[in-house]
């Protein structure tokens, strides 16, 4: 079966501290993993703050350069994308979503204007008649209307409407691919399982797969079709994804469920000791 995306033991190091201080840090070390191209799903990357999530979605987008591995999409590898034409093209397949909506939107400007930039940059609707036409029809999969937003600005809307019409503006390409890094975090929760429900429409309806980021493990587990667990850049465990966080088998996949979800008290504190073990061995 052909692949929509592979990564193949992709690492990124960077170079941290000053002058006297270099330093190199390991963000990702040795990530690999594939998305059928016939098949779309909802692909979840769970990990702690810092375990090297965003930077994988950034090295997908092809906003950072693996230091070392490959990513390729549809069989190409992401960092010979460097034509303009060849990277609108790209983008037009891969589109992401931000963690926050706020930040997304210029709130000088009216919201529909991005959404009609979007359809004029990647899907070449020069008039206004098409690019409403086609924000119309984006709006409709995410249950809203032009006719709701027109000349509203982000203030103006709620913090879920505003995720909404992120997600709106990344289907307007029409993309196989969404990477969506935190999308439900800044949400109110009672808002979030109405995103997240979201990304299984474009799944079923749209065929869109989806890489899902998130800390939020109540709606990985709920949404997700294989997930895997980073920490401190490294997958220490990944695959089917209600298996994978039932019966988490890595002793971090362990800790970071019951640090969420707190099952019995005498596993909780396991989770605690393991967490105390491994300050101290930062510490050491
Ligand atoms: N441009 C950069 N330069 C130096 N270090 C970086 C850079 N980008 C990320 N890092 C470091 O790489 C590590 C992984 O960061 P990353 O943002 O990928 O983690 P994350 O799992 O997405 O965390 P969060 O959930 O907080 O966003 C962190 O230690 C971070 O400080």
């Amino acid at each position: 079966m052909s692949k929509l995306l592979e990564l193949d033991q992709v690492t990124k190091t960077f170079q941290i501290g000053g002058l006297l201080d270099r330093a190199t840090l390991q963000a990702v070390k040795g990530v690999s993993f594939d998305i059928d191209d016939a098949k779309a799903e909802i692909f979840t990357i769970v990990g702690e703050s810092g375990s090297g999530k965003t930077t994988i979605a950034k090295m997908i987008l092809g906003n950072e350069v693996p230091t070392t591995g490959t990513i390729r999409f549809e069989g190409r590898d992401v960092t010979t994308v460097r034509k303009r034409r060849d990277r609108l093209d790209f983008m037009k397949r891969v589109q992401p979503i931000f963690q926050n909506p706020f930040e997304a939107f210029n709130p000088l400007t009216p919201i529909d204007l991005f959404l009609f930039t979007t359809a004029k940059q990647f899907c070449g609707a020069k008039t206004r008649a098409e690019q409403e036409s086609q924000a119309d029809k984006a709006l409709q999969h995410v249950g809203l209307s032009l006719a709701e937003i027109k000349g509203r600005y982000s203030h103006e809307l709620s913090g879920g409407q505003l995720q909404r019409i992120a997600v709106a503006r990344a289907l307007i390409p029409e993309p196989k691919l969404i990477v969506a890094d935190e999308p439900v975090s800044m949400v109110d929760a009672s808002l979030r399982m109405s995103i997240v429900n979201l990304f299984q429409h474009l799944r079923d309806d749209l065929g869109v797969s989806i890489i899902y980021i998130t800390h939020d493990l109540a709606t990985a587990y709920y949404i997700s079709d294989r997930v895997i667990i980073m920490h401190r850049g490294d997958v220490v465990e990944a695959g089917n994804a209600q298996e994978v966080l039932d019966n988490p088998k890595h002793e971090y996949s362990t800790a970071l469920k019951n640090a969420v979800l707190p099952p019995d008290p005498e596993r909780a504190s396991a989770a605690l000791r393991h967490r105390r073990a491994e300050r101290q061995a930062e510490r050491a």
